[in-house]
């Protein structure tokens, strides 16, 4: 697997976690209290002579609970707090339009634009707030096109207020969203260097448990038939006590890196022990699979180790299994464990299935 691809993993794996939470907390919260704060208000303008005030609070509050009942059933889209966003939008403006409940409406502007800010993200948001002011100055200017009234001197302080609003509240949402991202960096690395083995920079054990099952199991399809490849180098034992352990390292990175060369990006190639490693397929078959370790044992038997006057030869045997579907993937990997004992038992240097 290509290290982009890898940080894309980890990132999603990331995410998954606590910023996803906050975000739906977020719209969870502010659709549930502001849906039903717009019903009760559509609820005391009815009887008024603002019909249209009614419809527009009942809609936005249809729409609202409608929005966040489809982001129950679908919790990964992001789609839902742009919609949410642009409720915020109609309803703002649609407040200004009539004027609310004794021309009231412009008082509910501020905690609004607020919501709107918090819900969408940092850019977008600036561009939402934008239109939405853009809009709201426009019927302002234009009172001849809408059915409230606002005296000059309302109009004035209105602007005022909600310009000293928003920038209080994006200087305020700019550093949270600055130390958030910080935070994110610095556990995202905390996150690589826990998943990666730090001689050969591949994904560990950790990785493969942690990250990469977890994700073929949240997504099966795109990953099964999914083929495991046990990897362990012939006699390691005999080059660490010849050349020593440095040198020893110095063939680790060497075999990592051939492994490495000889996959797709798509497939991972892991190290779970000192000399073992484990090479996933997604999407292959045991025939396919079968083929690739003899091709990765030609690689690196091709490939002696070479350094200074150092010329050693390396061999290494191969277990493969197939994981049919995600229920099968921990028999998989024993059967693949058993079968490199039986290519290591079978004279070493072979694929054994
Ligand atoms: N240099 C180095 N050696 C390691 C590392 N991790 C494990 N080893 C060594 O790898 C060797 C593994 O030896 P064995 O399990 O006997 O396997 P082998 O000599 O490869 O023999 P077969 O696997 O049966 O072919 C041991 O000597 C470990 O000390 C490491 O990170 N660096």
């Amino acid at each position: 697997m290509d290290n982009a691809s890898l940080r894309q993993l980890l990132k999603g794996a990331q995410q998954d976690q606590a910023e996803r939470k906050r975000r739906r907390a977020t719209l969870y919260f502010i659709s549930y209290v502001g849906g039903t704060i717009m019903a009760f208000m559509a609820w005391l303008n009815v009887g008024t002579d603002n019909p249209l005030l009614v419809g527009m609070l009942a809609g936005s509050a249809a729409f609202v609970y409608a929005n966040v009942m489809l982001s129950h059933i679908f919790p990964r889209a992001d789609i839902f707090y742009y919609i949410a966003g642009l409720v915020v939008m109609f309803t703002i403006n649609g407040l200004i339009y009539t004027g609310g409940l004794n021309n009231t409406g412009l008082y509910f502007i501020f905690p609004l634009l607020f919501v709107q800010i918090v819900v969408v993200q940092f850019k977008p948001a600036l561009a939402y707030v934008a239109i939405t002011v853009g809009i709201a100055i426009f019927m302002l200017y234009n009172q001849n096109h809408i059915l409230a009234v606002y005296p000059d001197e309302h109009v004035s302080r209105f602007l005022i207020a909600t310009f000293c609003f928003i920038c209080v509240a994006f200087i305020g949402e700019n550093f949270w969203h600055q130390s958030r991202r910080e935070m994110l960096r610095e556990n995202f690395e905390r996150m690589r260097q826990a998943n990666t083995d730090p001689l050969t920079k591949l994904p560990n054990r950790r990785f493969l448990e942690a990250v990469f099952f977890e994700k073929a199991m949240q997504d099966p399809a795109a990953y099964f038939p999914l083929s495991a490849v046990v990897v362990d180098i012939d006699y390691f034992k005999k080059i660490n006590d010849t050349y020593g352990h440095d040198i020893g390292d110095e063939v680790l990175i060497h075999f990592a890196s051939l492994m490495k060369e000889t996959v797709r990006a798509t497939d991972v190639v892991a190290r779970t022990g000192g000399e073992e490693f484990l090479v996933l397929f997604p999407h292959a078959s045991l025939s396919q699979a079968v083929k690739l370790a003899e091709k990765m044992r030609k690689a690196i038997e091709a490939n002696p180790f070479v350094e200074g006057d150092i010329n050693h030869p390396i061999t290494a045997s191969f277990g493969v299994a197939t994981a049919l579907t995600d229920t099968s993937l921990h028999a998989c990997l024993k059967q693949a464990d058993d079968n490199l004992y039986k290519a290591k038992n079978g004279g070493r240097n072979r694929v054994v299935e």
